[in-house]
């Protein structure tokens, strides 16, 4: 019995040692947390230091001005750079030295996963190839200075990237008031960011002070108008929609056009819709609403709206757009959120038309005219 308690206190003694070993062990596999430097200890009132000290004034809010076009360029370099990461990688193989058959795979992997495409890969290996034989790699600046060539001819700076935004002469026959305004449609698949483009684009064009009307033509999505209207009051600039869910949209294309024509402002910038469920119906909608509008004068610009993060499926909702009306330029939204900038390359080549403007995120004033040099000096950054 006496043998027994023994063997029990034994044991007690040697779970009591365990235990509190264990506990010290927990403890001392616990990270240290770091202690709160103290500009992080925000407090409500220092929040904003834009945030007003009174209750916000009853008086409607003044209409925004949107930021200048130099100025987003600056702000927005950095993001544009994000969407290039693949010209820094080839920029970092390239200045490697002597250069071995996996060196160069790697930067044809690298090529392809940018959405160059294979036709542009294969021609754009062959002639670094060249180059590197004829330079060497040994010197850092020389290859920089090709590889930045070669990807801005392939961006191709000849291309004229302005809106046309001229104002037309009305068609004959036109017996509205006021003279016509160069009128800008947007297309493109839905989710692509076509109605925020269309707001930020008014921006845009605000901030280069041309006046604007903006038509709601994508009248398969109630919210499109709705998200559409905002845009326009924040700025000031007048929204024409139909109260009628599924109004026909060359019908609303077309009193915007007018009512930009009675207003006597510079452009016309019209909102569509991308959600019918063929081809065909495609083309018949978009076909009709630019043939309605150019009762009243030439639809002078067709900006398709593709998202940069869809790959080979954005070129071909860009074939099925292209057809369907003629596009004269692209907006690339969404480059802010890849690293495949290589889509701007293919998709000039696919279409032959002009990336014109660059969504670089969810911000109103996040989209920029598309600059070749500053892009490729992004991807080289
Ligand atoms: N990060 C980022 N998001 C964007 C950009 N452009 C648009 N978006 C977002 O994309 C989403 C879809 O935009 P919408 O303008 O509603 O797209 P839509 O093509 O008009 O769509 P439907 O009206 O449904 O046809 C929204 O959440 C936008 O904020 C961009 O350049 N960068």
């Amino acid at each position: 019995m006496e043998s027994f308690t023994y063997i029990v206190l034994a044991v007690l003694a040697v779970l009591a040692l365990i235990g509190t070993g264990a506990v010290v062990l927990v403890r001392r596999r616990r990270p240290e947390l770091p202690p709160v430097p103290e500009r992080e200890q925000i407090t409500a009132a220092d929040e904003s230091p834009e945030s007003p000290a009174t209750p916000a004034s009853p008086e409607p809010a003044p209409h925004e001005i949107p930021e200048s076009i130099p100025g987003r360029m600056q702000r927005l370099r950095a993001r544009l750079a994000g969407s290039g990461g693949f010209g820094r990688a080839v920029l970092s193989v390239l200045s490697r030295g002597d250069l071995t058959e996996a060196d160069w795979e790697e930067i044809e992997d690298t090529l392809l996963t940018s959405d160059l495409g294979l036709e542009v890969t294969t021609s754009l290996m062959e002639e670094l190839r060249t180059q590197a034989k004829v330079l060497g790699t040994s010197d850092p600046e020389a290859i920089r200075a090709v590889l930045r060539a070669e990807l801005l001819r392939l961006v191709d700076p000849t291309m004229d990237r302005s809106l046309n935004l001229t104002r037309p002469a009305p068609t004959e026959g036109f017996t509205g008031e006021g003279a016509p305004a160069a009128a800008v449609l947007m297309v493109g698949v839905n989710g692509t960011g076509k109605t925020t483009t269309c707001g930020k684009l008014a921006r845009v064009l605000l901030a280069q002070e041309h006046s604007v009307v903006m038509g709601a033509a994508d009248t398969f999505r109630a919210a499109a108008a709705e998200q559409l209207t905002t845009w326009g009051e924040r700025v000031g600039v007048a929204v024409v929609r139909s109260e009628k869910e599924g109004a026909d949209p060359a019908s609303v294309a077309f009193d915007a056009a007018q009512e930009a024509a009675a207003q006597g402002v510079d452009v016309v910038l019209v909102d569509t819709a991308g959600r019918l469920q063929n081809k065909a119906g495609l083309m018949d909608e978009l076909g009709k609403i630019k043939r309605v509008m150019e009762k009243i004068a030439p639809v002078g610009e067709i900006l398709l709206v593709l998202d940069a993060t869809t790959g080979q499926n954005g070129m071909r909702q860009a074939q099925v757009f292209s057809e369907a009306v003629g596009v004269t330029g692209i907006v690339l939204t969404k480059m802010d959120g890849t690293a495949k900038g290589g889509i701007v390359v293919s998709v000039q080549r696919e279409l032959g038309v002009p990336v014109k403007f660059v969504g670089l995120g969810e911000g109103a004033d996040d989209l920029a005219p598309f600059d070749p040099e500053g892009f490729v000096d992004a991807l080289l950054a």
